[in-house]
């Protein structure tokens, strides 16, 4: 399956940043209870690699992520997607570019329970406002990348966690974003569906071109990916 048909093939050996944030803080409350989870946090990721955020528990990572997806507003500094300043755009806009251009997931699946894996796929580009259509085709197809056409009238209780995992993936993928984020992403799995799970971003990174963004505490995923950013009290303070 070729998921990005459309997206220009990368020639440049140092590929541009799809997202950069620059200068973010996030402050949570006012006065004397106020928590600082972000304090100027700046990042840039190039386009097409698997990128892990590290820390401590309530170092921001979360925060960060929520921040990328524009499904938050820093206090203060700007996230930069494809070079333009999105945290100055209206939330219409930022609604349509979680639709088009971002896939989200979470640590929890967040399957619908009642619907089959295939109705939760297409239950998610309907959402996305992808035509009737071509809805089928999208689901089926995305089903197929992570491995689950067979499975794909089970509902989530009747799949392995990783295999709901691996549904949620495909719902986050089906429209064929650019950009995936994914909130600890494996924490709920075993370490033999961890990496099945890490086998599929990987492909997704390698033969679709996507650039994913996930949070960890495992050291066995750090070791897979591209690049490991480390939060700390709200900032970047190393970069491997
Ligand atoms: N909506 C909120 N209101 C108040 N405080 C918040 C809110 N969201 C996060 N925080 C606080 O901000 C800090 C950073 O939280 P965040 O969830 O980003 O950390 P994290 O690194 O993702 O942690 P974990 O690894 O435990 O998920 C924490 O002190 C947290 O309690």
């Amino acid at each position: 399956m070729r998921l990005m048909l459309e997206m220009p093939s990368r020639m440049a050996e140092e590929p541009e940043p799809i997202i950069q944030a620059r200068g973010i803080t996030r402050t949570f409350g006012k006065g004397s209870g106020a928590v600082h989870a972000l304090r100027g946090a700046d990042l840039s990721i190039a386009s097409g690699r698997l990128v892990a955020l590290k820390g401590r528990s309530g170092s921001g990572k979360t925060t960060l992520l929520n921040m990328l997806g524009s499904l938050d507003r820093p206090t203060e500094g700007a996230i930069y997607f494809k070079g333009k300043d999105i945290t100055s755009w209206t939330d219409r806009q930022r609604n349509e570019l979680r639709r088009k251009d971002l896939g989200l997931i979470f640590q929890s699946f967040a399957l619908v329970p009642f619907m089959s894996a295939y109705e939760n796929v297409e239950f998610g580009l309907r959402i996305a406002g992808i035509p009737a259509s071509e809805r089928r085709q999208a689901a089926e197809q995305a089903l197929e990348f992570v491995g689950l056409k067979a499975r794909m009238k089970h509902r989530p209780f009747e799949m392995s966690g990783g295999e709901q995992q691996r549904t949620a993936i495909a719902r986050a993928i089906a429209h064929r974003p650019s950009l995936l984020l994914a909130d600890e992403p494996t924490a709920e799995l075993d370490s033999r569906m961890g990496l099945q799970v890490m086998k599929v971003f990987k492909d997704l990174v390698q033969g679709e071109g996507m650039t994913i963004i996930l949070t960890t505490h495992d050291p066995a995923i750090m070791e897979i990916v591209d690049q490991v950013f480390a939060l700390e009290d709200g900032r970047i303070v190393e970069e491997e």
